[in-house]
């Protein structure tokens, strides 16, 4: 039997949103990708694909907040499309003011009938206006702490408990808000080919808006438009890329002229910054486990006009048997995580984590390490990096990693602004979603000693 091809668009944006989430809970498709497949596919308009990014993603981020509110009125199985009709419906009625209510549920009737029958239409009909009349139950009635933040922000219990223990109440409820907040767009400017000034400007040509970030100075925020489509991405003026990910290569501080190992490189946003620091002088070498995600590397080094960087499928943990000895000025791990610093942007992932996976983390980010001090020269600087807001692949990671290599010292965290510096401490830096709305994120910066100065202090 041919399998039939599922049409995500026919000019309904509601529809098109339940069509991604069921793929996303049943297939476990990655939202952010199947999002911006369909957009881009489909060619759809300014305005439906605000209200589509709209109701996907809040559905999806508000879940377990939307299934506390659903609950009292569901009565018996229902199917899960079903379920994902009324959580999407619910979600533009408690959350999307610019919505009228009859219309989240006419339109939800609607879709009922075309996907299933008039009994199922009635049913849904039935729960979202009892809803409307009765009023959505308040979070009070839930009295232990834990659980209660994790219905009101929508994240699964254990996670919340574990954020508690590592940050404490105040940060980690910050966290949960801001997870649920949809990202800013941000870009890099490639400094190869222009000014900031000059983007900006070439931006406001095509008629988008787009702010110089206070963090980063080669960041840009944009106020409208979609990156994707400018002439300027097109061009190799920016790069789409999230504002914490441009800490690594800041970091990091490559010259010109060096070489430099971008170890867990793939799809090259920050190697491709790596080389923009460096001016296009010097080279790069770019590695992955998964060769078929390189070419996503050349793609970008190509569009940016980049011609310093060259790649190669390693696996990091055993880098050291390819690459010859201390031959790299400077090395960066941008290291394989949990993620749990870019829910905004995958909130999927709140849902599809277990505790479980964590822990074989914490080893391959040692093993990387190991190989990187080394291929790192005497005197280079090794960096750190995850998208994770995490203490055991963190700090942690970095507490063992330094315990095991007497050859590499912390450095200060450098070459960021003041307000980010001030917060780095031992060489290490966490930034969270809430502190400027960027993914949490996870720096660190080593230095490897000589062998003179290892003599010197009596260590080697
Ligand atoms: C956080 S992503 C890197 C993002 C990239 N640095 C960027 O800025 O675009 C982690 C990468 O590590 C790669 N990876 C996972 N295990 C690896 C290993 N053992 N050796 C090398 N790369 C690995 C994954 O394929 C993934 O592309």
């Amino acid at each position: 039997m041919t399998k039939k091809k599922v049409q995500i668009w026919d000019g309904n944006v509601r529809d098109a949103a339940l069509t991604i989430l069921l793929a996303v809970d049943k297939n476990q498709a990655y939202s952010n990708l199947l999002l911006n497949q369909t957009i881009n596919k489909y060619n759809i308009d300014a305005k439906d694909r605000a209200l589509l990014t709209e109701i996907t993603y809040g559905t999806l981020q508000h879940k377990y907040t939307l299934d506390y509110y659903l609950e009292p009125f569901i009565r018996g199985n229902i199917d899960l499309w079903v379920r994902w009709l009324l959580r999407l419906s619910l979600y533009q009625i408690v959350y999307l003011s610019r919505v009228p209510d009859h219309a989240a549920v006419n339109e939800a009737v609607e879709i009922a009938k075309r996907r299933g029958h008039k009994g199922i239409a009635s049913t849904v009909n039935g729960i979202l206006r009892s809803i409307l009349r009765q009023g959505i139950r308040s979070t009070d009635e839930i009295k232990e702490p834990i659980k209660r933040l994790a219905i009101e922000t929508s994240h699964p219990e254990w996670l919340v408990e574990r954020f508690m223990e590592s940050y404490g109440i105040e940060k980690t409820t910050e966290m949960l808000l801001e997870n649920n907040v949809p990202p800013i767009q941000t870009v890099r400017v490639n400094t190869t080919k222009a000014t900031v000034k000059d983007v900006i400007r070439l931006l406001e040509e095509e008629g988008i808006t787009a702010k110089q970030s206070k963090v980063i100075p080669e960041c840009l925020h944009f106020v409208n438009g979609q990156a994707s489509r400018t002439k300027a991405f097109k061009e190799g003026y920016i790069t789409i890329q999230d504002e914490s990910s441009m800490m690594p290569a800041n970091v990091l501080n490559p010259q010109e002229g060096w070489r430099v190992l971008d170890m867990c490189a793939a799809p090259g946003g920050k190697t491709t910054h790596i080389a923009e620091k460096m001016k296009n002088e010097g080279s790069i070498l770019a590695t992955d486990l998964h060769p078929h995600k390189l070419d996503l590397i050349e793609e970008t080094s190509s569009r940016l006009g980049l011609n310093i960087i060259e790649t190669a499928p390693i696996d990091g943990r055993k880098a050291a048997d390819f690459l010859q000895k201390e031959s790299f000025d400077g090395v960066l791990v941008d290291a394989p995580c949990s993620g749990l610093g870019v829910m905004r942007r995958k909130p999927d992932i709140k849902y599809t984590k277990r505790e479980e996976d964590f822990e074989s983390l914490h080893e391959i980010q040692l093993k990387l390490l190991d190989n990187a001090v080394e291929v790192l020269k005497q005197g280079g600087r090794l960096v750190y990096s995850t998208c994770t807001v995490n203490v055991d692949e963190n700090e942690m990671t970095v507490k063992k990693f330094l315990a095991s290599h007497p050859e590499m010292e912390p450095v200060q965290i450098e070459n960021l602004p003041e307000l980010l510096l001030e917060r780095g401490q031992s060489g290490m830096l966490q930034v969270f979603p809430q502190d400027f709305g960027s993914d949490g994120f996870f720096v660190a910066s080593f230095r490897k000693k000589t062998d003179l100065e290892m003599a010197e202090k009596g260590e080697s």
